[in-house]
């Protein structure tokens, strides 16, 4: 889709946090629940849903579970999903006028598959040319991590770090390559330990045949995870 189509879908649909094209489907009344009363029920869910499946919750080694999932869902794999937990994304002047593409590759992603809550375990790999600003590292990569913990699509998380980036830097050129295995294809349904799934988004200058190339072959997708 042209980034033109892309900006009409999103007139279209509004630009609030309700499904957008780039936006998790959150709902607007998300937060207004604080994060310990969000552990509180799902403690109270996991608990009926370990019940349910027939195991002694009084066991020693069970008792703790909910709580323990119930913390990590909200603090750990979904802690994407609150707004203020977004990064900071510091820039600087590109004083010394690096003009060619920067490449922070072999990103580590930790995301969870929004249709079976099983994870998703990859490398992205992020890159920009600079259109006067430049960005500490390390905020690529926080960023690819912000958005990982949530509920994802592969696809979606691609463009949202792309998006991010791209308001960040002022610049449409930054472009993300996403190498990932799902869990709900390699550990069950299909059982397909060796598959992974490969997305990519490419803004402005890396449309560009040779642009792409280049930055394809920094990264060679061979990385084993
Ligand atoms: N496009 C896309 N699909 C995904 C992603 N993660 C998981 N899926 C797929 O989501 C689909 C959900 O399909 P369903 O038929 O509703 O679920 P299911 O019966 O468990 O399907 P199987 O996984 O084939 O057993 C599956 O084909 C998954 O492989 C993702 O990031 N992007
Ligand atoms: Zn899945």
């Amino acid at each position: 889709m042209s980034d033109q189509n892309k900006e009409n879908l999103i007139e279209e649909l509004g630009d609030n946090h309700i499904a957008t094209s780039y936006e998790n489907p959150i709902r607007e009344d998300a937060f207004e629940m604080s994060d310990d009363e969000k552990i509180e029920k799902i403690k109270g869910h996991v608990h009926q849903i370990m019940e349910t499946l027939g195991m002694d919750m009084t066991d020693d080694s069970l008792q703790g579970t909910p709580n323990r999932v119930a913390k990590m869902y909200v603090n750990e794999t979904f802690g994407g999903l609150h707004p203020n937990k977004k990064p900071k994304a510091s820039t600087f002047q590109n004083n010394y006028k690096y003009g060619e593409m920067l490449v922070e590759k072999n990103i580590t992603v930790y995301s969870t598959c929004e249709h079976h809550l099983l994870p998703i375990i990859g490398r992205a790999h992020v890159a920009y040319i600079s259109s006067g600003r430049v960005i500490g590292l390390s905020k690529m990569n926080r960023i690819v991590n912000y958005y990982a913990k949530r509920p994802q699509v592969q696809e979606r998380l691609t463009m949202q770090v792309v998006k991010e980036l791209q308001k960040a830097l002022k610049t449409e050129d930054v472009a993300c390559v996403i190498d990932a295995k799902h869990l709900c294809v390699n550990s069950r349904g299909i059982n397909d330990i060796e598959s992974s799934t490969v997305t990519s988004e490419y803004g402005g200058k890396f449309k560009d045949e040779n642009v792409r190339r280049e930055l394809l072959n920094y990264i060679k997708l061979d990385t084993k995870f």
